[in-house]
């Protein structure tokens, strides 16, 4: 028992020792758990440290990949350039040696240039020995050129005298002749008298065919002085043959088809220029309608095309422009009317056509005037085709009433001019009259058996009137061309100048005090054959009447 209770002790005694041992076992264990967590915890936060290290350095490691990668570029282009720079150096080099032996090659020219320029040298010296010699000569030589110079002007001056002397002492109505070209309207079907037509009316060999198809047959035998023109019919004769008959007739010129208006206004240019120098000009355009009239009076709008009267008009201010430092100063004005059934309307009036106007003479000055009308003093060329152009207006207002007003009435231009010359103490009065007449074909009687009155056509009233005034007014100016005509010397004739208001505003132009110019306009077409020879046997009457000399109307 003793033993079983030392034993009981003893393990009593063991029993607390392990207790006490477990204690501190368990508080080792706990020190040791604490110890755990603190490690774990700094595991932890190493774990995480190390997370975002790894991070980091990832990220370091994309950049640097992406600098490597732009390096490994950047080389990469370095290498290319480097590549290209060589070839360019290579090329260089190439273009290098080429520019050597080009050197090379230009310094043995430039030698051999300056052994030349040497020699030449040598030569300009043995020139400029001569050179005195030849300043000398052209010296010489320029002023026999001055004097040939002046000579000319001289010339120029006494030609022009002398043509006023030959116009002068010709004292006639002078005539020119100008036949207009076919017009492609002429080739339309409405105007062939055979009914015809074919399938392209437009076409240039349609054109070309019916052109000479439609011509009548014309020639103009004076190649040289252009004074003649002859006109061919054919007849059948009674025994059924062809018969050709010509008829030759001769003017102070004769115009072709082709002729342009510069070389028309050539031939009157001098005339307007008398203007200047104090006479009364006087240029009517005389033939059917449809010859070409307006088309030379007026003319188109460009500097080609443009007529005689903005010719006559840029030449007058010219040759004033020029006496302007000979001491002479102008004054010009317009004036433009219509005379339309006879009665005469203002162009550059503002009203309505229902003034009315009355035309007096002054027998002193032989100068007409014509009441109320707008006289528009004249200040530049580009002026008077503004005029001109709005009194085309004017007229083509009546025209919507009256229709083809144009080749229904007589028009006449009018520009006056007055010259003082304040150091010689002279003074001039020049009128130029243009005037484009009605369109003659409705004269249906010959001109010398008298004109009729017949009329040539329409029932209608107004046409009726029209065609009546049209024949009184044109046959009154065959009338006082035949009267004048048949003058002679005694002057003692009387002329019927009062038998239309044409004549009547035209007496001091057609009574010799003024140097007067026909042109006779005529239409190419054989349809109008027999109008154009009865136009030409009435200019051929105009051209041989004597009217006297024009005087220079000067104070
Ligand atoms: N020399 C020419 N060159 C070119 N075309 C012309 C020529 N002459 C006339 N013409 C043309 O012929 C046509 C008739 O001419 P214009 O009107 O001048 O005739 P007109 O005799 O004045 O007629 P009207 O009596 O009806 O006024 C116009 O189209 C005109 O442009």
């Amino acid at each position: 028992m003793e033993q079983e209770r030392a034993k009981v002790t003893e393990l009593q005694e063991n029993h607390r020792a392990l207790s006490l041992q477990l204690a501190e076992s368990k508080e080792q264990e706990l020190n040791r758990r604490q110890e755990l967590n603190i490690a774990s915890d700094e595991l932890e936060n190493l774990r995480k440290k190390h997370a975002r290290e790894m991070t980091d350095l990832e990220i370091d490691i994309q950049k640097k990949d992406r600098i490597i990668r732009e390096a490994n570029e950047d080389l990469r282009a370095c290498r290319c350039d480097l590549e290209m720079e060589r070839s360019t150096i290579g090329s260089l080099k190439a273009v290098l040696n080429q520019q050597s032996n080009a050197q090379l090659t230009l310094s043995a020219e430039n030698r051999s240039q300056q052994a030349q320029i040497s020699i030449l040298q040598a030569q300009i010296d043995a020139f400029s020995c001569s050179n005195g010699n030849l300043a000398l000569e052209l010296e010489t030589k320029d002023r026999q050129l001055e004097e040939l110079r002046t000579e000319a002007m001289e010339n120029e001056a006494v030609r022009r005298k002398l043509h006023n002397m030959v116009q002068e002492l010709k004292g006639n109505i002078r005539v020119f002749c100008r036949v207009r070209p076919v017009l492609p309207s002429d080739a339309q079907p409405s105007t062939r008298t055979d009914g015809s037509s074919t399938s392209s009316p437009t076409s240039p060999e349609h054109l070309a065919l019916v052109r000479q198809e439609l011509t009548a047959d014309m020639t103009f035998p004076d190649r040289r002085h252009h004074k003649e023109i002859t006109l061919w019919s054919s007849s059948e004769s009674a025994t059924g043959r062809g018969r050709k008959e010509s008829y030759n007739f001769t003017f102070d010129k004769v115009f072709e088809p082709e002729s342009t208006q510069a070389e028309v206004f050539e031939e009157i240019a001098l005339l307007a220029q008398s203007v200047v120098d104090g006479y009364n000009v006087c240029i009517f355009a005389y033939g059917q309608t449809g010859s070409g009239k307006s088309f030379t009076m007026e003319g188109g709008s460009t500097d080609a095309t443009k007529g005689m009267i903005p010719r006559a008009v840029d030449q007058v201010f010219r040759v004033a422009e020029d006496l302007r430092n000979k001491g002479w100063e102008y004054k010009m004005e317009g004036q433009f009317l219509e005379i339309y059934n006879e009665t005469i309307n203002d162009l550059l009036g503002k009203d309505e056509f229902d003034m009315k106007h009355e035309i007096k003479h002054d027998p002193k000055t032989g100068s007409t005037h014509v009441t109320d009308l707008n006289a528009v003093p004249l200040n530049s060329p580009t002026q008077v085709r503004t005029l001109l152009l709005s009194a085309q207006s004017r007229r083509s207002v009546a025209a919507t009433l009256m229709n083809e007003r144009s080749s229904r009435s007589h028009s006449v231009f009018t520009l006056r001019i007055t010259g003082t010359n304040a150091g010689t103490g002279e003074c001039c009065q020049g009128c130029l009259n243009l005037v484009d007449l009605a369109g003659s074909e409705r004269l249906n009687v010959s001109f010398g058996s008298g004109f009729g009155t017949g009329v040539g056509g329409g029932n209608d009233k107004d046409r009726l009137k029209e065609t009546q005034s049209i024949n009184r007014s044109l046959s009154a100016l065959g009338d006082v061309i035949a009267a004048l005509g048949e003058k002679g010397e005694k002057n003692d004739k009387h002329i019927p100048y009062r038998n239309s208001k044409l004549t009547y505003l035209l007496q001091n132009s057609l009574s010799g005090n003024s140097k007067t110019l026909m042109v006779l306009n005529l239409s190419p077409l054989a349809t109008h054959l027999n109008e154009s020879l009865t136009s030409l046997r009435f200019a051929t009457k105009v051209n041989s009447t004597t009217l006297g000399t024009a005087k220079k109307q000067s104070r």
